[in-house]
């Protein structure tokens, strides 16, 4: 590939084609070929996910909304400890169940129809499968369309299936509503990193919102594949919508996985790698996966909050003290070049794209 073009995309990096994962199960739903078959160290064991029953920290966004110091604590926690949460009372019940709806109406349609939203070759958005970057990688359980969704301007509408009745409405509406979300999220953030309130928006300079959602199909062997590699994400923050009669994101945590159980309306919000670098390593971009089932299909829709290109990763100064808060991530990395970093490698965890960010020891 040569250099890319203004008006080539969004110059992110590229995923190579695959066959869809959702046609294989429909077409021999007992066979799973060899390339989605994982290695036998990277399958999901199930002596590797927690034997007790963690609860992942449930934050009320109403209450944040009013500047309750508690619950800016129990973000704080939550962020340090887990880098995950569940927010409720968020007001969007509707929004969310419209957004799942329109999802499935896309991945309903016609594989010959989808195919028209498929990615360029020099794309990352679009509908087909991530990360796919070599002929013999093994490959998740997964079909996704990503749509850049924020700022309305910089959507690429021949991506967006504009023939499924509602969609275009439900993700634009579902985009406004994350958006407040985040916003409220970054408020809080800046409060409790000791800067202004507007300070963590602001630094995402020219900031995009882009949204991957996943379809995973049944699968009569969950036991050999996965639905998403085990990655850290590399947005600020991500919010996540998931079906809620099946529990399939699982999380590291204290060395086990730990499965996050969908709660009604709930949305799984996490710390990104971005995140984990503004705040000199106070909040935690944790590794995540997701594992299939063998009854139903499950969709999910990742909304990650994507800085600008030219936005550098350095940690806040005010979240760096060489006594107490000694610097753990140097300075000068800009986004666009940590993110084509990590697009331009097969998903293989955390540590490997993290320390790029990180001063040598
Ligand atoms: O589907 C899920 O639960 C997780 C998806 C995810 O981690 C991602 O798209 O980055
Ligand atoms: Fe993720």
């Amino acid at each position: 590939m040569g250099t890319l073009q203004e008006g080539e995309g969004l110059g992110y990096g590229r995923s190579l084609p695959v066959p869809s994962a959702q046609e294989i199960e429909r077409n021999d739903p007992q066979n799973i070929p060899e390339r989605y078959i994982k290695h036998l160290q990277d399958r999901p064991k199930a002596s590797d996910v927690a034997s007790v029953s963690y609860d992942i920290p449930i934050i009320d966004l109403s209450l944040l909304a009013v500047g309750d110091e508690d619950e800016r604590t129990k973000l704080d926690v939550a962020c340090q400890e887990w880098g995950f949460f569940q927010i409720i009372n968020h007001g969007a019940d509707s929004v969310l169940a419209k957004m799942k709806a329109a999802m499935a109406g896309f991945f309903d349609l016609p594989l010959s129809e989808k195919k028209r939203y498929a990615m360029a070759a020099n794309d990352v958005e679009g509908y087909g499968q991530g990360y796919v970057v070599s002929e013999d990688q093994k490959l998740d359980w997964n079909d996704l369309l990503f749509l850049i969704t924020l700022p309305a301007k910089a959507r690429n509408v021949k991506y967006w299936p504009l023939t499924v009745p509602g969609f275009k409405e439900a993700v634009e509406e579902y985009a406004v509503v994350l958006e407040r979300v985040s916003d409220e999220i970054f408020g809080n953030l800046s409060v409790l990193m000791g800067v202004e309130r507007d300070f963590v928006k602001k630094l995402h300079g020219d900031v995009k919102q882009g949204i991957r959602m996943n379809y995973y199909p049944k699968c009569a062997r969950p036991d050999l594949v996965l639905g998403v590699s085990p990655h850290s994400d590399c947005s600020s923050i991500t919010l996540l919508v998931q079906d809620e009669a099946i529990t399939a994101l699982q999380i590291k945590h204290e060395g086990v996985w730990v499965p996050v159980e969908p709660i009604p309306n709930g949305l799984v919000i996490n710390i990104g790698d971005a995140m984990e670098a503004w705040s000199n390593g106070r909040y935690k971009s944790i590794e995540h996966r997701a594992v299939t089932n063998f009854e139903k299909p499950r969709i999910s829709a990742a909304a990650f909050v994507i800085p600008g290109n030219d936005v550098k990763l350095n940690p806040l100064e005010s979240m760096v003290d060489e006594k107490l808060q000694p610097r753990v991530f140097k300075d000068g990395v800009d986004y666009i070049e940590y993110l084509r970093y990590t697009l331009a490698k097969k998903m293989e965890g955390k540590l490997a794209n993290i320390e790029y960010l990180k001063l040598r020891q």
